[in-house]
Formats: structure tokens, C-alpha cells, sequence
């Protein structure tokens, strides 16, 4: 079984300081939601509502439809998983998976089934007798999910479980982590200041600023339609032009900048100060002639080659730091270190976005 948690107009306040402001969010039975967010930005304190470790100032959390107001973290169907694992080292896999149904008084060999069935889910199968100490962190990491799960909870919520490993186990865990969550169906409510995570594992992502809801979309949306320049610079790369906006029309305007004037997609709430031209370094592009429109002079500073793709720096003619990439196709013409070119990008590929949504 998996339930739905809303929040409605959630605040949570330590003193006069408001570490989350006004949230409003549906997740659905069964999603996988993460919300991904710079350091201090309010994750942790959402999941601590969720979980019931501490209540909203204001607002309303409902679980599975219920008002979960006043109910205590044991009274609630969530279970909470940590970057810090917290098995216990004295005990056989096991009985780490299956102590809280140990402490329902539930009996051994209904809990030793039980046991190897969640081995199996989360890809340990037999594993049962062996010590957390013979396991590796991806494996432990598994076992902690397996304990959470021994409860049978109706949301699982994960504070940035996978920090703690180094970056190939990391990638390896994230799809355990999905497939473990389509397997059982379990809504998982995920936060994480990793963009590449929460764009792998998610449903939907809630990108969070200074306590505020950003956005909430799916993670191709997230990418390629930012509400805002906050969401726009947090998830992904981006060269960002100060200017402003002249003949708006028909969701288009030319962007004065002091490179030039660009034509881009005006985004929604866009019209007027306080607005920056976004630019992806994979939506530009690199010639020896001058193009049509939204063409850059540039003088090539950086080459570094990536693999899949040649990451450039290229300096204009106002001294601005521009990022460009050439997709690696195995044919691709490298510019070479001070080169004199122009940088140029699609209007349709370029959006002028307002600032984050912060407090006044
Ligand atoms: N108990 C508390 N008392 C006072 N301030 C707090 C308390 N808990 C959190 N805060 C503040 O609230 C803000 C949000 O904290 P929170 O832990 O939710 O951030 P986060 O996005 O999860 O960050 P991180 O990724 O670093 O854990 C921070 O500025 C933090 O200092």
C-alpha cells in the first residue's frame, strides 16, 4: 500500500527565522518526488514535518488523505531513512532488517521469512547471516531500505541516503533505489542537493530556494523549461545576460545585453526588471562566420575534452566568461586556443526568466 502527502500552505518557523515558507505540494500514491535544493533551502525540514519529529507553524500535512496533526513519528505510516545508516554492528543482517517487527513481537521464523523475502528485493539474496561489517556501503545501504521496508510503510523518506558513497556507487544506487521503489510501489519522498540524482531517480522534482518552492515538474521539464533563474542556474549549466526586455510578443522579445541585442522565449512572468537571458552551453554554437542572430564575438580560451563532449571557454569582447559545448561524434572540429569566432544560440533555445521566487 502507498499513500499521498500533501502539504497546504506549510510554514515552519525556529523563532523569527522561517526555514520553509508557505509549501504547497501533492504527492501522489506511489511516486517517487524528490525535492533538491541548495544546503539550508528547508529539505530536511519538510521530511522532519512529514515524518512528525517536528510540526508546521502553519499549514496542514495530510497523509493518505488524514490530517497527521499532533500524531507522533511512531503513529504515522512513514518510515525515514538517513545518510547515516544507523545498523546495528553486534547483529546478523537479519535481525538489522527485521528488528521492528521483533519489537511488534512478531515471531522468528515468520520474521526470518520476511527477512529473506526483503533481501531478495533489494538484490541481496542469502545475505541474511552474514555481519554489517562484511558488507560493502552500497550493501549496507540496501540493508537499511530492507529494515524500512520490514514495517511496511506506506511512505518512505530518504534524507540524502547515497552522500556517503563514492560517485560510481552512488550512480549504481540510484537505480537500485528506483527499481526497489517501482518493485514495492511505496510512494518515496527523496531530498537531495544532487541535481543528477533527483533528474535520474524522479517522478517529479520540487526544486526548493531559501524555504520556497521553486517549481514542481518533471525532471525534463525541470531542465528544459526553468520557471526561473534561480531554477535555471541550480539544475544544470547556464551563460546568464544581464539586460532588458524590449517588444515582447507572442511569448518572444529581443533582450538588450551589452554583447547585443537577442531575440529568446520570454518566460512566464517575465515582462519586466529584475529578468537575466539564459543561454545552455549545449544550445550554442561555434563558427567562423557571423550568424543571422543572437551571434556573440568570442576568442576561445579553454578547450577541455570530456569524453562525450569538448567543453569550451570562450572569452567576449567585454571580457564576459561565455560556456560552450561540442557534442563528441567522433568527427567534431575542435577550435583551437585563442581562436577568434562567434558564439551563437537559438532564439526558441533561449529563455529571459525573472530571479528566484524569495521573500520580499
Ligand atoms: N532546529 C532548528 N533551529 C533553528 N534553525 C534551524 C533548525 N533546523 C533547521 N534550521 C535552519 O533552517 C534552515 C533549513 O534547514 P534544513 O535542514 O531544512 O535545510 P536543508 O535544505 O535540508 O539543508 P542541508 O542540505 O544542509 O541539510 C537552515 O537555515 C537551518 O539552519
Amino acid at each position: 500500500m502507498s499513500a499521498g502527502i500533501d502539504l497546504e500552505n506549510v510554514c515552519c518557523d525556529f523563532g523569527s527565522f522561517r526555514a520553509v515558507d508557505n509549501a504547497n505540494v501533492s504527492v501522489r500514491p506511489g511516486e517517487f518526488f524528490s525535492f533538491l535544493g541548495p544546503s539550508g533551502c528547508g529539505k530536511t525540514t519538510i521530511l522532519r514535518m512529514v515524518s512528525g519529529f517536528i510540526e508546521p507553524t502553519q499549514g496542514v500535512i495530510r497523509i493518505g488523505g488524514q490530517d497527521v496533526k499532533g500524531k507522533r513519528p511512531n503513529q504515522r505510516p512513514t518510515a525515514l531513512i538517513f545518510q547515516n545508516l544507523a545498523l546495528f554492528p553486534l547483529m546478523p543482517i537479519w535481525e538489522n532488517i527485521t528488528f521492528g517487527l521483533e519489537v511488534r513481537g512478531v515471531d522468528k521464523a515468520t520474521r526470518r521469512k520476511k527477512a529473506e523475502e526483503l533481501l531478495t528485493l533489494v538484490d541481496l539474496p542469502g545475505a541474511g547471516d552474514k555481519m554489517v561489517s562484511q558488507l560493502s556501503g552500497g550493501q549496507k545501504q540496501r540493508v537499511a531500505i530492507a529494515r524500512a521496508l520490514a514495517v511496511e510503510p506506506q511512505v518512505m523518506l530518504l534524507d540524502e541516503p547515497l552522500s556517503a558513497l563514492d560517485l560510481k556507487l552512488r550512480q549504481h544506487m540510484r537505480a537500485e533505489l528506483r527499481a526497489i521503489q517501482k518493485r514495492t510501489g511505496v510512494t518515496f519522498i527523496y531530498i537531495t542537493h544532487d541535481q543528477g540524482e533527483a533528474l535520474a531517480m524522479s517522478d517529479r522534482v520540487g526544486v526548493m530556494s531559501q524555504g520556497r518552492i521553486q517549481q514542481i515538474a518533471d525532471p525534463r521539464d525541470i531542465y528544459n523549461n526553468p520557471v526561473n533563474g534561480f531554477v535555471a542556474a541550480f539544475v544544470g549549466e547556464n551563460n546568464v545576460f544581464s539586460g532588458e526586455v524590449q517588444n515582447p510578443a507572442g511569448g518572444m522579445a529581443a533582450f538588450a545585453t551589452p554583447h547585443g541585442t537577442f531575440r529568446a522565449r520570454l518566460g512566464a512572468s517575465a515582462g519586466g526588471k529584475g529578468v537575466k537571458l539564459y543561454v545552455r552551453p549545449e544550445h550554442t554554437r561555434l563558427s567562423q562566420t557571423r550568424a543571422d542572430e543572437n551571434s556573440i564575438p568570442v576568442t576561445i580560451s579553454e578547450v577541455s575534452f570530456e569524453g562525450n563532449f569538448i567543453s569550451i571557454l570562450a572569452i567576449s569582447e567585454t571580457g564576459a566568461k561565455l560556456a560552450a559545448e561540442i557534442r563528441n561524434d567522433g568527427q567534431a572540429t575542435v577550435p583551437g586556443m585563442g581562436a577568434k569566432m562567434f558564439m551563437s544560440f537559438d532564439a526558441e533555445r533561449a529563455a529571459i526568466l525573472p530571479d528566484a521566487n524569495v521573500r520580499g
